[in-house]
């Protein structure tokens, strides 16, 4: 398949949501909001701002309604959040969002593990939330975790992604994020994985979530841009993690994305000298250095 690599990509900065949810301390409302903030000043068009989870699952993002309530919203931005269930719809439409997440995983024990039921029936749950969302108007993403690789399981076969990939892009999902939950991925797999994908779902609503447990994240997003995939998902700072998934680190570094698409000529519409500012200021407020290369070169201060 001749495939032209994109000369733009849209980044979906997954830092207020995946990179704060396992963070141990809770993070005060009021740094969510300023990060959110001065993200939205940028230059991205996507900040994933927040889920509505159970607390009892995860409290760090017990205070979505508030953030979504007090954050400035641009209105060229997507806030997307998280709604695992019609609970976590109904207080996202509570909260005025105009996009979700629903999120399922290729792996049986993975699915379990975090969100208490099998596959199939999370497909079972989804039904009703995308239905929902989509006579509201409220646009819905679906992630699929686990794509390269299982804390529980070990290898997922790219066949499985594929599978649950078209489940998901059937029932209404006009983004599917493929998720490197562990960072296991290498280009190679990354591509084999995605040839599978592709047979089903359109390139063109796939996305690309690369954590960086083993630093393979770059990597894996240059063989996906390559075979045409122009959507990925990234966290200011690196932050994060997986509670759900024991050792794994952050999605790849907003920072370190843009920098290498910069070099490359491939737009994407950020302002790194902001972006490393707005890094250097959640790590203040986690009293930590940011998780990026670029960060730590172009030191700004945040305060
Ligand atoms: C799905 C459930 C709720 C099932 O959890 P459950 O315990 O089976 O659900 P339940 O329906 O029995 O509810 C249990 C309690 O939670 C409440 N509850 C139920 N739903 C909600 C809701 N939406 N909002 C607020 N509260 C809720 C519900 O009302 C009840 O409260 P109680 O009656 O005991 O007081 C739970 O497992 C859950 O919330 N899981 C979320 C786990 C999570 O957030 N994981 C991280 C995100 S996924 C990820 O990071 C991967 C990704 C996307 O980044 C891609 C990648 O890298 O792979």
């Amino acid at each position: 398949m001749a495939q032209t690599s994109p000369k733009h990509v849209k980044i979906v900065e997954v830092g207020p949501r995946d990179g704060l949810q396992n963070e141990k301390e809770l993070v005060p409302t009021k740094a969510k909001i300023e990060l959110i903030n001065r993200l939205s000043s940028t230059g991205l068009t996507t900040i994933e701002a927040s889920a509505f989870v159970s607390p009892k699952w995860v409290p760090q993002m017990a205070d979505a309604s508030d953030v979504l309530a007090q954050i400035e919203r641009k209105p060229h931005i997507s806030y997307p959040v998280l709604t695992p269930n019609m609970k976590g719809l109904e207080r996202a439409i509570a909260s005025g969002v105009k996009e979700i997440a629903v999120f399922g995983a290729a792996s049986e024990s993975f699915s379990q593990k975090n969100i208490n039921c099998s596959i199939k029936e999370s497909l079972e749950r989804f039904t009703p939330v995308i239905e929902t969302a989509k006579k509201a108007d409220i646009k819905v993403r679906g992630y699929v975790s686990c794509v390269l690789g299982c804390p529980y399981e070990g290898n997922i076969a790219p066949e499985k992604v594929a599978e649950v990939s078209q489940d998901l892009f059937d029932m209404g999902c006009t983004e599917i994020s493929l998720g490197d939950t562990i960072g296991v991925g290498t280009p190679l797999s990354t591509r084999r994985m995605i040839e599978a994908v592709t047979k089903r779902v359109p390139l063109e609503h796939i996305a690309g979530h690369y954590h960086d447990t083993y630093g393979q994240a770059l990597a894996n997003i240059y063989a996906s841009w390559d075979m045409g995939v122009s959507v990925f998902d990234t966290s200011v700072a690196g932050l994060g993690g997986c509670p759900y998934a024991k050792g794994a680190s952050g999605n790849v570094a907003t920072e370190d994305v843009v920098y290498m698409f910069d070099g490359m000529g491939v737009e994407t519409g950020v302002d790194l000298k902001k972006l490393v500012e707005a890094a250097w200021y959640i790590a203040g407020v986690l009293a930590k250095k940011p998780n990026s290369k670029l960060s730590r070169v172009m030191e700004i201060s945040g305060s």
